[in-house]
């Protein structure tokens, strides 16, 4: 392997630190040709798909990259705004809004976001914050739960990254806030608000993108993140078990994945006499393909196909003030011990003193 030049930091430069919010990614159009290209790097991932390679090229190849872009074409357009993709789109404000709570509580920090697939991608961002003299960077992945899927997969990308790297920043990873009381509260604040609104469902549904069970039976600790947040979130809604129910959405292939299946569970319980049910999808935190299209359009009409009579989508946090607050503490409880106020004013030689006794006085 071989590392590309680099321009040397000079020992005594100030260090900036960075941190780096993560999310899926996104197809660059709402067209065959572009949600291919997205497909391909994606499912191309052995964190997502845990099949042979030589097999599963096969399949990829010959197969699902011949069908599925169409129809996931479709699917994008629906939901594609003048912006450009959701997922984006709230991502983009998230940082910007990350960045101005962190500046406004005194820290000096880049603030970017990465996309473990499509673009901006994370290597061409660390590129990026490199070249700005980051040289610490905190990794927040916008999954409140752990899968190896998501979660290890932008860690995946962060070190893949650093192995063409000479000086590698400092890192620090984020790997779940599944039980952060500021996320769960923002959630239930969410939810309340949608109630004091609309009025209250007979059925609240906590819909979850699904994955694999067999990641369960191998060790992923995903589903049982996913139930502690459910029972967190209900305690905090004050509401029983019989109140609510914890369902899986998105299944991909035939294997099973982890249940109850959210559009099944959807009809049996417009069938057993439920008229009204909300869905909230407490693990994105963006409003995304997967909660615009496949919960408030596909899930939606299977509810009401099924005899139900009102169903209430409840957005994601998306760039709520109370979950924008959540993230900024979260953020601040993992930069501790880095530095990051405001560098002081270049100094003359002679008032020059040793950098501790230089913190000192400025603490
Ligand atoms: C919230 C966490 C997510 C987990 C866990 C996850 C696992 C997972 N997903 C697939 C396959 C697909 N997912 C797709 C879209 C998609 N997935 C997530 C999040 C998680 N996925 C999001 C936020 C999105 C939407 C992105 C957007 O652009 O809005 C897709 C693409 C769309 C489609 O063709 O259906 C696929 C495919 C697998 C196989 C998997 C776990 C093994
Ligand atoms: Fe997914
Ligand atoms: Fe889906």
């Amino acid at each position: 392997m071989s590392f590309a030049p680099e321009p040397a930091r000079p020992a005594d430069a100030a260090d900036t630190t960075a941190v780096l919010l993560c999310n899926l990614g996104t197809p660059d159009a709402p067209t065959p040709s572009a949600v291919r290209r997205f497909l391909a790097e994606f499912l191309g991932d052995p964190r997502v798909v845990e099949i042979p390679r030589p097999i599963w090229w096969l399949i990829l190849h010959g197969v699902i990259l011949r069908v599925r872009p169409r129809q996931s074409a479709a699917r994008y357009a629906s939901i594609w705004t003048a912006e450009g993709s959701p997922l984006t789109t709230w991502t983009d404000v998230l940082a910007k809004r990350l960045a101005g709570n962190l500046g406004e509580r005194g820290h000096r920090v880049l603030v970017r976001y990465g996309m473990r697939y499509g673009n901006p991608s994370i290597p061409s961002v660390l590129d990026e914050l490199k070249a700005a003299g980051a040289t610490r960077v905190l990794v927040l992945p916008l999954y409140p739960q752990y899968a190896a899927s998501t979660t290890a997969s932008v860690v995946d990308a962060v070190l893949g990254w650093s192995r063409r790297i000479r000086a590698v920043p400092e890192f620090r990873f984020i790997n779940r806030f599944h039980d952060d009381t500021g996320y769960i509260g923002a959630l239930a604040r969410r939810i309340a608000d949608h109630w004091d609104a609309e009025g209250r469902p007979e059925k609240l549904v906590m819909s979850f993108h699904g994955i694999p069970k067999r990641s369960i039976t191998l060790g992923d600790p995903y589903h049982g993140e996913c139930l502690r947040t459910a029972h967190l979130l209900a305690e905090r809604l004050g509401i029983s078990a019989n109140d609510y129910v914890v369902t899986f959405q998105s299944r991909l292939g035939r294997a099973e994945w982890l249940q109850p299946y959210t559009e099944p569970t959807l009809a049996n319980l417009a069938r057993q006499g439920v008229r009204r049910v909300d869905v909230v999808c407490p693990g994105f935190t963006s409003d995304n393909l997967e909660t615009l299209e496949e919960i408030n359009q596909e899930a939606r009409e299977a509810f009401l196909h099924a005899g139900g009579t009102t169903f209430g989508y409840i957005p994601c946090l998306n760039d709520r003030t109370d979950w924008v607050r959540a993230l900024t503490a979260l953020a601040e409880r993992h930069l501790q011990g880095w530095d990051t106020r405001p560098a002081p004013a270049p100094e003359t030689p002679l008032q020059r003193l040793p950098r501790a006794a230089d913190r000192d006085t400025r603490a």
